[in-house]
């Protein structure tokens, strides 16, 4: 029985990027972190420590640096596309590049054209996976998404008719807290690997949050997983851009405390809030007649 090298990649994780636009007017800050995975001829490195076809992690740290300067930024999914591009077309023994991009979110603050403050948690995402063959043309697959956007409806959800075993204490509910982080990526038909004659990707993120938060609004909801399938279909319902979309919905319980001992009812108004352990429901939803593709995630 032999022993045989399996699939491998290699890249730099985490690459932290604050670009700043000293526009006349007023500054726009990108705040990114950068994640990039090559893969492809890179046997003899894993075998021999022969490194003639490494490009250098630090290599491409500095990448992403360069090109912050020489082109901007613009968009997560136009900047990760230009540097997966970059890896393909020019490291010989590259098949394929992922570049993953999270964009942490600032707003103006202080009426300044250069005061920003942190928004919140939540990031906009996009990874692009390029990939070519020797001598072949390249494509580029884009999953745009979103993390850490908190949601909570203080009425219209429920859970029950759900079995019982002998270790099930949880008690039927008409009417619950519904409350979730949700972590969102939707991956686009398109696979055009030109940076510069890209869609407009902000007017679809923009449109495609829109309707994760309306779904979870409006969806009245038997389960958490109700809620999942809503969402995701109405993404594709309304966007023919997309293919695909994975969710991942974290149950952020809130428990109705009992205040029984102290002699006061609780009509749902007191909640205790946790934060752990939490049910983690997740799911993919998409088009029947389209393949799925799933290096891209
Ligand atoms: O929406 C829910 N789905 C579950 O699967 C589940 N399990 C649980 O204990 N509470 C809930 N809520």
């Amino acid at each position: 029985m032999g022993i045989v090298l399996g699939p491998n990649r290699y890249g730099k994780a985490e690459v932290r990027l604050v670009h700043v636009e000293r526009g006349a007017e007023r500054h726009r800050v990108t705040d990114l972190t950068v994640g990039i995975a090559l893969s492809g001829e890179l046997t003899e490195t894993h075998l021999t420590g022969d490194n003639s076809r490494v490009l250098p992690t630090d290599s491409q740290k500095n990448t992403v640096y360069a090109f912050a300067r020489e082109f901007g930024v613009g968009t997560p999914e136009t900047f990760a596309l230009r540097l997966a591009r970059h890896f393909t077309d020019t490291v010989e023994a590259v098949r394929q590049a992922r570049v993953s991009v999270e964009q942490h979110a600032w707003q103006r603050t202080g009426g300044r054209p250069h005061s920003f403050s942190r928004a919140g948690g939540e990031a906009r995402t996009a990874t692009v996976t390029c990939r070519r063959e020797p001598g072949g043309p390249p494509a580029a697959w884009t999953v745009s998404g979103l993390s850490g956007l908190t949601v909570l409806n203080t009425s219209g959800s429920e859970f029950r008719g759900f079995p019982r075993d002998r270790y099930t204490t949880l008690a039927e509910t008409g009417d619950r807290l519904l409350a979730t982080s949700v972590d969102a990526r939707w991956r686009h038909t398109a696979t055009e690997p030109d940076p510069d004659a890209a869609p407009d990707w902000d007017a679809s993120h923009t449109a495609a949050r829109e309707l994760l938060l309306a779904a979870f609004a409006d969806t009245y909801s038997r389960s958490l997983q109700q809620t999942l399938y809503a969402m995701g279909q109405t993404l594709l319902r309304e966007r023919p851009e997309l293919a695909e979309v994975r969710l991942s919905l974290p149950n952020r319980h809130h428990f109705l405390v009992d205040l029984d001992p102290f002699g006061l009812d609780n009509p749902g108004e007191v909640f205790y809030a946790a934060d752990r352990p939490y049910g983690l429901i997740e799911g993919t939803v998409l088009r029947d007649e389209l393949p799925t593709v799933d290096f891209c995630w």
